[in-house]
């Protein structure tokens, strides 16, 4: 029980993380950069770009924040109940859920107070203009990545205890 608690915790504070530093970088792009303003970090790879998204990734359904309010309610839902219910198993799923709650509250807060999303992360990927992003589109990604593979992880140990 008490394992179960402190990887709880674990996530909780890794949430509260995320939502910070999300909240802090979208302060600061706003705060010092008009939107459409650029900074070239990495030349012809990495700038950071005011901009705005009032949809979702790569600026699907525009102002549907009613969608976005209800579908991202769900997904925090589900999140802090995994969280409750199987964050006993260490592992990286108390990671990956502290990240991806962290992730869709960082944008909640934009959409319910702004009506649209700060994003300021360009990349060029292979000269591909990648979607500009923030920080919670990173954490919710690297928490679904961590997700699978601890899925990945899983299911590969259940085979091993399928043969012995
Ligand atoms: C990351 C999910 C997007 C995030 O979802 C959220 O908030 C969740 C909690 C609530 C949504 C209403 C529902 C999920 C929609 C699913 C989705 O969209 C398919 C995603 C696939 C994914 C493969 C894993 C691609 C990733 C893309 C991008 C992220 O690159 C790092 C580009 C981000 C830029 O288009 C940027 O303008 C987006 C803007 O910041 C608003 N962000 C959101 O809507």
């Amino acid at each position: 029980m008490v394992g179960g608690t402190y990887v709880r915790l674990v996530s909780y504070i890794l949430a509260i993380a995320v939502i910070c530093l999300d909240q802090l970088t979208k302060w600061l792009v706003v705060q010092n950069l008009e939107i459409g303003d650029s900074i070239p970090v990495i030349e012809n790879f990495f700038y950071i770009t005011s901009h705005r998204n009032e949809g979702a990734a790569w600026g699907i359904l525009q102002g549907q924040m009613w969608f976005f309010y209800i579908v991202t309610l769900v997904v925090i839902v589900a999140i802090v109940y995994y969280i409750q219910k199987f964050a006993a198993k260490a592992g990286l799923l108390g990671a990956a859920l502290g990240l991806m709650l962290g992730g869709a509250i960082g944008n909640f807060i934009d959409r319910v107070l702004h009506q649209e999303v700060v994003d300021f992360v360009q990349t060029f990927i292979f000269s591909y203009n990648f979607p500009i992003f923030n920080i919670a589109d990173s954490s919710l990604c690297i928490g679904v990545a961590l997700l699978f593979i601890q899925m990945v992880i899983d299911s590969k140990n259940e085979k091993k205890e399928g043969q012995i």
